[in-house]
């Protein structure tokens, strides 16, 4: 179990990415969702030992990680934002300078562990080629199989689908997901599809907090019954933007179909009642006034 205990981090400024973090991590994939700027980069920093906090605790199955980051390091897998491959090297080549660079160590040699690893995320078939000629999620699944060697008790991922087109996403899915079943890993993202697909339970990070806890089924069910939906002008949609949540305005066939929370409002006419989704859910989250911005607010459980 990762173990964080309010953690704070201010950079020099002062910005207070963040404000005191409380969180669990059981084993299994577990999401931290949050808009560009919550605070999700510091964390995995921190968590990977990159990054200092300006105060809190975090710990690993009871062993101190920011008093003891090098007793970590064999336990940890890392696949940071922007990862750094060298264009010109091939996936082989590249995955094996990793591997000595981490100081990983392997009874069969490192070479047959580079292969290993390559046929565990599916490019065997490109071991040969230059990174450059990878596509995104060709990079994304050479920097997990990184992150394997070790076979760590942790793997941090932020940001991994990020500029993957559909088809590489759902691969990178699925192998996250197989990945999962032996560990912990921490998927941070700002993308609502990452955490209804891979998530059974994910934390919402804003300003630096943690505002919510919960599982893509709970955060539905918190507001089944209150979502609805209908098509607006330009000066309705403005007017509902005023006076309503909207969870959603999208062009749809030339129109704007728009997505209002109405909990006990009356509802616009030509609205119906509709199936929440997650992101629905999310953007509640986001806009709630009942989360301050500025003072402590302890991480709440939704609908438990
Ligand atoms: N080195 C730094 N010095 C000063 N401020 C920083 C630094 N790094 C991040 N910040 C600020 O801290 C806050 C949190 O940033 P962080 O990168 O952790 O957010 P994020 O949720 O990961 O967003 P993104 O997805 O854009 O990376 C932001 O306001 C950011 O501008």
């Amino acid at each position: 179990m990762l173990s964080l205990r309010n953690l704070v981090k201010v950079y020099p400024g002062p910005v207070a990415a963040l404000r005191g973090v409380d969180l669990d991590v059981p084993r299994g994939m577990f999401g931290l969702l949050g808009p560009n700027g919550a605070g999700k980069s510091t964390l995995m920093k921190i968590l990977a030992g990159l990054l200092e906090p300006t105060s809190g605790e975090v710990t690993l199955d009871g062993t101190d990680i920011v008093r003891n980051p090098e007793a970590l390091r064999p336990y940890l897998g890392y696949l940071p934002q922007e990862f750094g491959f060298y264009p010109y090297l091939t996936g082989e080549a590249m995955l094996l300078y990793l591997l000595e660079l981490k100081g990983v160590t392997a009874p069969q040699g490192l070479k047959k562990l580079t292969a290993e690893l390559l046929e565990r995320v599916n490019l065997t078939f490109a071991a040969k080629r230059k990174v450059k000629e990878y596509s995104g999620g060709m990079r994304q699944r050479l920097g997990i199989a990184q992150a394997l060697a070790g076979n760590p008790k942790l793997i941090i991922v932020d940001e991994p689908t990020a500029g993957l087109d559909p088809e590489e996403r759902l691969r990178f899915y699925r192998l996250l997901a197989e990945v999962a079943h032996e560990r912990t890993v921490l998927l941070s993202t700002h993308i609502v599809e990452d955490v209804a697909m891979l998530c059974p339970r994910f934390a919402v990070i804003r300003q630096g907090r943690v505002v919510a806890i919960t599982s893509p089924t709970e955060a539905k069910a918190a507001i089944q019954g209150t979502i609805f939906e209908g098509t607006a002008t330009a000066a309705e949609l403005s007017e509902l933007q005023r006076t309503r949540r909207v969870t959603q305005a999208v062009l749809f066939e030339g129109r704007n179909r728009v997505r209002i929370h109405a909990p006990n409002a009356a509802v616009p006419p030509g609205f119906e009642r509709v199936t929440p989704t997650l992101e629905d859910a999310y953007l509640l989250l986001m806009k709630d006034p009942q989360v301050p911005s500025e003072n402590a607010e302890p991480a709440r459980e939704v609908a438990r």
